[in-house]
């Protein structure tokens, strides 16, 4: 299992790794924690030219990890691009893959940055706080398994169930699959909503009805989609003469 945590620096990722790996290790999972500063740190000085060679073997040490053990990710993650990165490691391996997104308001980022010796200025905090790509918000895949708010009181042990129940489940490959089918129907559910909107829009021409009739029938047509929702295996052509059934009886 590869544990991805992207927050801003000082939300807690370090704290909640560790926190997290003790949890886990006594309920006898084989867990590391790797990140980026690690070999960062290493240097006796920090140079723009080091940070290829840090990206690269950062993610070679966590995918030799992931072969053995479960890995936590302890590292910012900041743009979507190195989630995907990790993610394509567990897949390539098999693994499942949880991102867990840890946040927490400007100020509190702040005044911990200050509490521990500003070593990132505050004012680096405001500008990669402003543009943070927050997990999920362009890509599905990109979706947190969880969000923990950092302010509030954690609870580590709910998230290491959590954890351990996700990785029981089928791998991947066969997650996909099934995403892939969710997005096949919400396609489909797309174009269904645009063809009756169609429909809807030549019959008020035709028919010409009141504005409280009008109401009816929008009413009608947004029923139709939502209950169209829970339905399997949807056929579009069969759902719009179902829809134009409806209309002809109801609207
Ligand atoms: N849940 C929390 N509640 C209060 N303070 C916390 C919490 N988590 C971390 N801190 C404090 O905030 C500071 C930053 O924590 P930590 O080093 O874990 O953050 P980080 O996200 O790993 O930062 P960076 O990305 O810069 O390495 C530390 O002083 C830590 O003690």
């Amino acid at each position: 299992m590869l544990i991805i945590l992207t927050g801003l620096p000082s939300v807690g990722k370090s704290t909640f790794s560790k926190k997290l790996a003790e949890i886990l290790n006594k309920l006898g999972i084989d867990v590391i924690v790797l990140g980026s500063d690690m070999l960062r740190e290493s240097f006796p000085a920090w140079r723009e030219s080091y940070e290829e060679f840090i990206r690269k073997n950062t993610l070679y040490l966590i995918e030799n990890a992931l072969k053995e053990y479960w890995v936590i990710v302890d590292d910012t993650n900041y743009y979507n691009s190195m989630r995907r990165d990790l993610i394509n490691i567990a897949k390539k391996n098999e693994k499942n893959y949880a991102i867990i997104y840890l946040r927490a308001p400007l100020n509190t980022l702040l005044q911990r940055n200050v509490k521990r010796g500003e070593k990132i200025p505050n004012e680096v905090i405001v500008e990669m706080y402003k543009k943070f790509d927050e997990p999920g918000r362009k890509y599905r895949w990109d979706e947190p398994f969880l969000t923990v708010d950092t302010t509030k009181e954690i609870d580590y042990y709910e998230i290491a169930m959590r954890l351990i129940e996700k990785s029981k489940k089928k791998d991947e490959k066969v997650r996909d699959r099934v995403e892939n089918s969710i997005s096949k129907d919400y396609s489909i559910i797309n174009e269904i909503d645009k063809e009756t909107r169609k429909i809807v829009g030549e019959y008020i021409k035709r028919i010409k009805p009141k504005n409280k009739e009008i109401d009816r029938i929008i009413k009608l047509r947004k029923r139709f989609i939502k209950n169209l929702k829970n339905e399997e295996d949807i056929d579009v052509s069969k759902a719009i003469i179902e829809f134009k059934r409806l209309l002809e009886e109801e609207g």
